[in-house]
């Protein structure tokens, strides 16, 4: 399987001493790629890097093969995101918040803001306000503005975050049918293993800047552990574990 995403040696050291060490994985084409580690282990930090948002002191990024430093636009035409985009705008219906994110891609087909309404499932929510709509929904409006470019892999934030338990199935089960339906390869950060072990393939668990162990659910996961035993065991394995919340 091919890589669309290679992380290689990825180091970033903030003022403060923190930051991320010697990162490296990667994501290949099919994966949902879950992204693991308490909250401060460096995921959000590993995220703007691939994404461009900050450069990394030391490493190398590559996207459908081509490194982000010196070819940005080849890299990034592929890719979608969200990593603490703005909120939408509550007055205006979902079709209007995403028509002025469309802006950014002038080239689109005239119904593509139609299509991505349906990928998520909001089409017939269309005409609402957003002010009205729970958080999985706009959660799942934010998914369908990284859509708006036709990605074929998308970076997820910890899209669950703040979610009630129906936000998160809906959230969980739009991702899994754009990866099982129209091939969408997905890169997702969470601090809640429970709720990403339900849809992940391939893991990468990090604590305290460094990853601790990366490799396939399935093959990782022997002598019937679940994921969410395994990842605890791997923080406490790694004598780390104290700053899981
Ligand atoms: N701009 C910054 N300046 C200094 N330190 C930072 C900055 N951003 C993050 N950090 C620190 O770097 C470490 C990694 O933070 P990061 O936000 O990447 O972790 P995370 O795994 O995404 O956590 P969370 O789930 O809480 O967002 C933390 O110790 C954090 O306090």
């Amino acid at each position: 399987m091919s890589s669309l995403l290679e992380v290689k040696e990825i180091t970033k050291r903030y003022k403060n001493g923190r930051g991320v060490q010697d990162v490296s994985f990667d994501v290949a084409k099919g994966d949902i790629y879950g992204f693991i580690g308490p909250n401060g282990a460096g995921k959000t930090t590993l995220l703007k890097i691939i994404t461009g948002l900050i450069r990394p002191d030391h490493g190398s990024i590559r996207l459908f093969g081509h490194n982000i430093t010196d070819r940005f636009e080849q890299a990034m035409e592929r890719v979608g995101c969200i990593i603490e985009t703005a909120d939408a705008y509550d007055y205006m219906s979902s079709y209007d918040n995403l028509k002025l994110s469309a802006r950014f891609y002038p080239d689109l087909p005239k119904n593509r803001i139609d299509q991505v309404l349906e990928q998520v499932g909001l089409a017939p929510y269309k005409k609402e306000r957003v002010g009205g709509y729970s958080l999985g929904m706009k959660q799942r409006l934010a998914l369908a503005s990284a859509l708006l470019s036709n990605p074929q892999l998308v970076i997820l934030d910890e899209p669950t975050n703040g979610l009630d338990i129906e936000g998160m199935v809906d959230v969980r089960h739009t991702i899994q049918q754009l990866a099982h339906e129209q091939g969408i390869t997905f890169l997702i950060s969470s601090h809640m293993i429970h709720d990403l072990s339900m849809i992940v393939n391939r893991i990468g668990i990090m604590n305290h800047g460094s990853i601790i162990r990366v490799g396939n659910v399935d093959e990782l996961l022997t002598g019937g552990l679940t994921l969410e035993q395994y990842v605890i065991s791997q923080l406490q394995t790694s004598k780390e574990a104290d700053a899981y919340a």
